[in-house]
């Protein structure tokens, strides 16, 4: 992965650990938020990303390549890749059980993914600063074994529960997920 030192760990960031409480390696992981475009099994037209982790502290996810993904004819548009990496990343994040945002996302694109591509995702943290978590994904054609197409590096930033207040309902989110108090 080419990545920028804004994505690369300080050399004093420590290594995530699982929290008491994660979820059992294998089981699945549900939506964070139902009518997310990423994961949400509500959202109509999202990607429908379905995640599990081996450990507690990474992730593996699905991403079937729909012909409404498509940019170039029958090959996954590069804004929606992004997009599935984010999500991934964002649910790798999410086992740490505080609120992160993407505060940076960098993107390597090897390989043309095309329509019909079963995406075999895979999402860890390199390490832990503060509010600053730096995280990295990849995603292989057709297998967990299979050639890779994206990489991608990002930088997540822990936000308080109220960052969601503005625009959005957090009580939903509160509703759905009860690891969260929105009103510490
Ligand atoms: C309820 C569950 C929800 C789960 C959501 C997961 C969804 C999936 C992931 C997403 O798609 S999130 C949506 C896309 N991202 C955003 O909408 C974030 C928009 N940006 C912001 O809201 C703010 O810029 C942000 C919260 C990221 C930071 O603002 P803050 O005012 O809280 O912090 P600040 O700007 O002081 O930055 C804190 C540190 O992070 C650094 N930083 C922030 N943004 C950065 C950036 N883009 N690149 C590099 N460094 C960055 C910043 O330099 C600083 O470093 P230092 O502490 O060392 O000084």
């Amino acid at each position: 992965m080419t990545r920028s030192a804004l994505t690369t760990p300080p050399p004093d960031a420590t290594r995530p650990r699982p929290l008491p409480g994660a979820p059992a390696p294998g089981a699945p992981l549900g939506p964070h938020y139902s009518r997310c475009f990423g994961c949400g099994d509500g959202h109509p037209n999202g990607l429908h990303l379905t995640a599990l982790t081996p450990d507690g502290i990474s992730v593996v996810a699905e991403f079937t390549v729909e012909e409404t993904h498509q940019g170039a004819p029958g090959l996954a548009h590069g804004g929606v890749l992004a997009a599935a990496m984010d999500e991934v990343i964002g649910m790798s994040v999410w086992l740490f059980q505080r609120p992160y945002v993407t505060g940076r996302l960098e993107t390597d694109y090897l390989a043309p993914v095309p329509v019909g591509t079963v995406l075999h995702m895979r999402a860890w943290c390199n390490g832990m600063s503060g509010r600053k978590a730096y995280l990295e994904a990849e995603g292989r054609i057709g297998s967990p074994d299979g050639p890779v197409a994206v990489r991608a590096a990002a930088l997540f930033i822990e936000v308080a529960m109220e960052h969601f207040a503005k625009h959005g309902d957090i009580q939903t989110i509160a509703d759905e997920h009860h690891e969260y108090e929105v009103n510490p």
